[in-house]
């Protein structure tokens, strides 16, 4: 595949071509490469890996330099919308916002599927994963990796029925992660409990012949609970469970990941709770690595409040050895993850991690006190519950008993655990007991294996296998003349090559907007009339996705979505037109000879100085490096102080800066300036510039300004404004 340009789109269909011959550039998880005490901007970081060779740093970069340091802990995000095709720009979203691990759930299902599907039929609520899905979204990471300078790990997952085939296949096509857990297909999916242990030693094994790092499932129990924080106990063993089974089958403790998620949420007391869990983990399980989740099982549709447990998820990885940051979008309580809402929980990671980069070298957990306590009594329960298994007659026995997911804090027990029948569920009495000459169909086998000659590959006697030999892979392409990922394509491409442009959230084109209302009146009339409104502004089929009690009388806050049926033609758009700044030489020649005077001011009642001594001071790459003789009157200046500075100064150039925007003051002031400098006879006489974080050029000229800068314009923006124009004003 092309390298990919910056400023292009990723071409999904040259994605799509030669899938048949694609192979993968290399198998096996990467890990990022610790710097120790990075030098960045003017910083010093002390727990980053490599920067990125192209990314979108965080907003408030802006102000320090545009850094984009990277934390050194990998950053996952969870992908899934049923149409791999609409998530490879995400994903190259997510890659350039810092996320270096794409994990993308299955559809509804799949781990009941017997073998493999096939072609590229549409998912619900995640991707069928399938061969030809895989290979397009590897193919477009290889691009997308190259883009970014960082290679990038796919996940997936191995569980289900089909779990050894989906393995195999995985370990085929390059695959670098994958969740496997037998504990998850007995729990969760009601597969045979020892279909699932057996097909687990085969799958643990072939991932581990392709160095697929392994991640278990002991964060469903955490999203399963009534009371998520009474089934800690219980997550220690579940991750003891895969751990040592894992082990037990031959998996290198490097390859398996423990994915352990803050088991609460505010307002619980969340870190007096969930820290002595995620410390008494990597106590117990030193050695192996730790994939921190993000805990989804308290989510509300609140953004807000999403972000915030995350944020405290993500500071309890800042205090314990992590390996591994997943992020959760902040709209998982409330529809399958929207593309943006990916980057915004990407950023919620890496955001909280910069912030606490190197925490841990000021502050230090207690070794005495509730801390320590806390975390010796979660191992004491942790080892009674694993007694008790021993006491039942080993796993399958405790299973049957319902020691699992039971909502007591082990020891305690509601009797509320998962049953299962160790003879029953999906693919019971599926286990054939192998022939003594049984031999494997691929080299990465689990028991025994008449193909197994000492001194070489087991392969070698028939002639290579599917992992060894890729060209005996057989690659199946569509097979639903209907539901597959060309026919998708074709009206987004259609309307794509005609120069449409439609909104979106997760499928190309699918003209889904939100729109956020505050409406002053109790809950079930605000919503209504919040709906109404919706409907008014045009959005097809209104659904409020978010609500929040302001005050049961004085009002609630909504966020509605609904479809926009609308697109617009791209080369019909105006667009502002982006005047390059003059070289700094040409502007310090131009004004350095002539004796320039410049009045700046924050006006009105605005107290924000910032931005305009960004804009006027030589520290800040301000204009006075120019030569320009400067006068800051200062914050809160009144209009007629402006011009009377003018007058004393003899200035042909005011600066002023308007932030607050309540009741469009900032137009107010900009109006106001206009008419008094009219009245005082100067207007011809001084080039009036505003600026402001709401500002536009566009509105200040609408206002009487002659230009108008705003968030993040510089110094040397408004130089070049100046000299360009100067000519203009009458001396
Ligand atoms: C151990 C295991 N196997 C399989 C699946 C998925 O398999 P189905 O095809 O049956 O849905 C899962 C699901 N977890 C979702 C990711 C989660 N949000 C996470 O943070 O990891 C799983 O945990």
């Amino acid at each position: 595949m092309k390298s990919l340009v910056p400023e292009k789109k990723i071409d999904i269909q040259e994605v799509l071509e030669d899938l048949d011959k694609y192979r993968p550039k290399r198998k096996g998880w990467s890990w990022r490469r610790h710097i120790e005490n990075q030098e960045i901007g003017p910083f010093v970081f002390k727990e980053t890996s490599q920067n990125l060779k192209n990314s979108v740093p965080l907003p408030s970069a802006r102000h320090l330099g545009n850094i984009d340091p990277q934390c050194d802990v990998v950053i996952t995000t969870e992908i899934a919308s049923g149409r791999f095709e609409d998530d490879i720009r995400r994903m190259r979203m997510a890659a350039w916002h810092g996320a270096d691990h794409i994990m993308v759930i299955r559809t509804v299902g799949q781990s009941h599927f017997d073998g493999l599907i096939e072609g590229t039929p549409e998912g619900v609520g995640g991707i069928p994963i399938t061969r030809k899905q895989l290979r397009a979204t590897r193919k477009a990471l290889d691009a997308i990796e190259e883009e970014v300078g960082r290679p990038i790990n796919f996940h997936s997952y191995v569980s289900g029925v089909a779990g050894p085939e989906i393995a195999v296949m995985f370990a085929e096509e390059g695959v670098n992660g994958a969740h496997q857990d037998p504990q998850y297909n007995v729990l969760y999916r009601n597969i045979n409990m020892h279909r699932s242990f057996v097909d687990a030693a085969e799958a643990k094994t072939i991932m581990a012949g392709a160095g697929i790092l392994q991640i278990d499932g002991a964060h469903n129990a955490n999203a399963t609970a009534k009371e998520a924080w009474k089934v800690m106990p219980e997550l220690f063993v579940q991750h003891a469970v895969n751990a040592a089974f894992s082990l037990a089958v031959g998996m290198p403790r490097e390859f398996i990941a423990l994915s352990t998620v803050p088991p609460t949420a505010p307002p619980a007391p969340k870190m007096r709770l969930d820290l002595p869990y995620a410390v008494a983990l990597r106590e117990i399980f030193k050695g192996f690595k730790f994939r921190a989740q993000q805990n989804t099982r308290y989510m509300e549709a609140d953004m807000a409040e999403a972000t915030i447990t995350h944020v405290l998820d993500t500071l309890i990885t800042s205090m314990t050895p992590t390996d591994i940051q997943s992020t959760i979008t902040p709209d998982e309580g409330r529809n399958v993850p929207w593309h943006y809402n990916n980057i915004l929980g990407v950023n919620t990671g890496r955001q909280t991690l910069m912030g606490t980069d190197g925490l841990m070298e000021m502050v230090e957990l207690k070794r005495e006190g509730s801390l320590p306590e806390k975390v010796r009594e979660l191992k004491e329960r942790a080892v009674l519950f694993l007694e008790e298994i021993l006491e039942a007659g080993g796993y399958f026995a405790a299973v049957e008993e319902g020691h699992f997911v039971d909502s007591g804090c082990f020891p305690e027990r509601k009797g509320d655990g998962i049953v299962r029948d160790p003879h029953g569920g999906v693919a019971a009495d599926s286990i054939i007991k192998r022939e003594p000459d049984y031999g494997a169909p691929v080299c990465c086998h689990f028991g025994d294996n008449v193909y197994a000659p000492k001194d070489e590959k087991p392969c070698g006697s028939y002639g290579g296998c599917t992992l060894c030999d890729p060209s005996k892979i057989q690659y199946i392409d569509e097979l639903d003349p209907m539901d597959n990922v060309h026919k998708r394509l074709e009206k987004p491409l259609e309307e794509k090559a005609a120069g449409w442009v439609r909104p979106e959230v997760e499928w190309s084109g699918d003209g889904i907007v939100c729109v956020t209302l505050f409406i002053p009146e109790e809950p079930e009339v605000a919503e209504a009339a919040a709906l109404k409104m919706a409907e008014k502004m045009g959005l097809l089929n209104p659904e409020v996705i978010s609500r929040r009690l302001m005050h049961p009388a004085e009002g609630s806050l909504f966020e509605v979505k609904g479809r926009l049926d609308y697109a617009v033609k791209r080369d019909e758009l105006v667009l502002q037109k982006k005047e390059e700044s003059l070289p700094d030489k040409e502007i310090e020649a131009y004004v350095r000879p002539r004796d320039i005077h410049v009045v700046g001011a924050t006006v009105g009642q605005d107290e924000h100085s910032v931005g305009l001594r960004e804009i006027l001071d030589i520290k800040h790459g301000g204009i006075e490096r120019y030569g320009f003789q400067c006068h800051y009157l200062g914050t809160s200046v009144s209009l007629s102080r402006v011009l009377d500075a003018v007058e004393e100064t003899g200035a042909r150039i005011v600066l002023i800066s308007t932030i607050v925007t309540h009741n469009d003051i900032h137009k107010t002031n900009m109006k106001k300036l206009h008419d008094l400098a009219v009245e005082r006879g100067l207007r011809n006489k001084v080039l009036l510039i505003a600026g402001g974080t709401q500002v536009t050029d566009e509105m200040a000229r609408a206002c009487g300004m002659d230009a108008g800068f705003g968030r993040g314009a510089k110094g040397r923006q408004v130089a070049t404004f100046i000299v360009r124009n100067l000519s203009g004003v009458s001396p």
